[in-house]
């Protein structure tokens, strides 16, 4: 498996623009199963999640033309189910968490489902139960396999109904919406996630027929249609890409404009960063991360010791804190940072103490970061990338490091950062796939 080199201590300069985002993209991919009419999705990433997604659906038989590497054209007109109980399926959905929300449409629409095991970042316990109990609510059965971990849905036409979420899980809200989309009836889904991500599956499948109202809320209404059809959808800019950007600039004192950022779709992230002492402007659609020789934590209005914590959307994403977390490791301040969705996804501090910041894991949800003031720089290392947003926090470590770098395992970071040494490379870092 490859690597990254990285040598270290550079400033970075230029223009970016960010990616398709990845849990869009594979949710919206999902969806093309819903109809026997062409799909043409634009703004893809080309990262290996959003390509093994493809895959599975030209296993099963959907038509899939490449214009370019950003652009497809689905057709789902001859699907074989047969398919799904295959082990080549059941290997690829276990390459990623995404694979999960094929059930929904094709509950939907075929009146049958499977559900191997999905992959996906390995950052601790990721129950399905909003899912499984999403679909059951709606009409259909379950069989449970253990000895495969697979589970396999029937119905004889799944029926709207009151769904109160035990959690507002993105793939669980974004799965249960396909499988209600041709339910017959009214679905009601309440406590359900509303990322934007969500909005725009909404979005989309309000343009191919459905009846969705509520969009961007916690409610959702679904009137159940008969069919639906064609259309062409944009992915929007990754949010996750931005925010590491973000964090990448600032630690590398680096002076770096993102491109075309969709900022009215950030939500509370560009707040979270300036929390951080981070200075960003925004100039139109772009953000601009000027060179700052030093930020500064904020505290609270009563002096408090700063927390930044995940919460579901419109609360800050977990998939940012780890790159919080870094770039805290040089700001002058202190901040608590506190995990509570995930709870394997900070042990990964290891490395950066190793790199010699001041870091001190409280617990699995929570770890203390004493900044450094760039009083001294981090030192360059060779680690292992354990899940994505660790991955690249290590990559923005290691770029402002002094020194060489190696990072292994970056299979994880080509799982959701698109050309990221090429387009790195393009602002001055000096990296390289060893
Ligand atoms: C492919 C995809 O889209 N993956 C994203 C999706 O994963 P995914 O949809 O798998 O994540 P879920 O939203 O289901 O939940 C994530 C974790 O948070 C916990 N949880 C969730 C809601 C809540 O109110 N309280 C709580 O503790 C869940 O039990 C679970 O452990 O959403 C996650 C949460 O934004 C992101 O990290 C993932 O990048
Ligand atoms: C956790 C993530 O992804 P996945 O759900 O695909 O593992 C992520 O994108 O940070």
């Amino acid at each position: 498996m490859s690597s990254f080199e990285v040598i270290g201590g550079k400033k970075l300069k230029g223009e970016i623009t960010p990616q398709g985002a990845k849990n869009e993209a594979l949710q919206i991919i999902s969806a093309v199963l819903l109809t026997d009419e062409k799909v043409t999705v634009t703004n893809i990433p080309d990262i290996l999640d959003v390509n093994n997604l493809i895959e599975l659906l030209k296993a099963i038989g959907v038509k899939v033309e490449r214009p370019d590497r950003h652009t497809c054209i689905f057709q789902a007109d001859d699907v074989d189910l047969n398919v799904l109980r295959s082990p080549e399926f059941k290997n690829k959905s276990g390459t990623l968490r995404g694979s999960v929300m094929l059930a929904g449409p094709m509950l939907g629409r075929y009146k049958k489902a499977f559900i191997p095991k999905p992959g996906g970042d390995k950052i601790g316990r990721r129950r399905l139960d909003t899912h499984l109990l999403g679909f059951q609510k709606l009409g259909a059965e379950m069989i449970y396999y253990p000895e495969d971990a697979f589970y396999y849905f029937s119905t004889d036409g799944l029926k709207g109904t009151y769904l109160l979420l035990d959690e507002p899980s993105v793939t669980g809200t974004a799965n249960i919406i396909m499988a209600a989309v041709l339910a017959k009836g009214a679905t009601v889904i309440y406590n359900a996630a509303c990322e934007p991500y969500i909005q725009q599956l909404c979005r989309m499948l309000n343009r191919i027929g459905a009846d969705i109202q509520g969009v961007g809320s916690n409610q959702l209404i679904i009137e159940g249609v008969e069919k639906l059809h064609g259309t062409e959808h944009r992915i929007l800019p990754d949010m996750i890409e931005i925010g590491s950007f973000i964090g990448m600039a600032a630690m590398t004192q680096s002076d770096i404009i993102i491109k075309n950022c969709s900022v009215e779709y950030l939500g509370v992230i560009p707040e979270k960063f300036r929390q951080l002492g981070i200075q960003l402007n925004i100039v139109g659609d772009d953000i601009h991360i000027p060179e700052q020789e030093l930020y500064q934590i904020q505290t609270y209005m009563d002096g408090g010791v700063l927390t930044i914590y995940d919460h579901p959307w419109p609360g800050f994403t977990p998939d940012l804190l780890s790159i919080v977390l870094v770039v805290a490791t040089q700001a002058k301040g202190s901040v608590l940072i506190h995990q509570k969705m995930f709870e394997s996804r900070l042990f990964f501090v290891d490395k950066l103490i190793d790199m010699g910041a001041q870091i001190i894991l409280c617990d699995p949800h929570r770890a203390a970061v004493i900044g450094l003031e760039r009083k001294h720089k981090l030192r360059g290392i060779k680690m292992s990338s354990p899940d994505i947003r660790a991955g690249v926090s290590l990559l923005i470590a290691a770029l402002s490091a002094e020194g060489k770098s190696i990072i292994q395992n970056i299979d994880q970071i080509d799982r959701g950062y698109q050309y990221i040494d090429e387009r790195l490379r393009s602002l001055g870092a000096e990296i390289r796939r060893v």
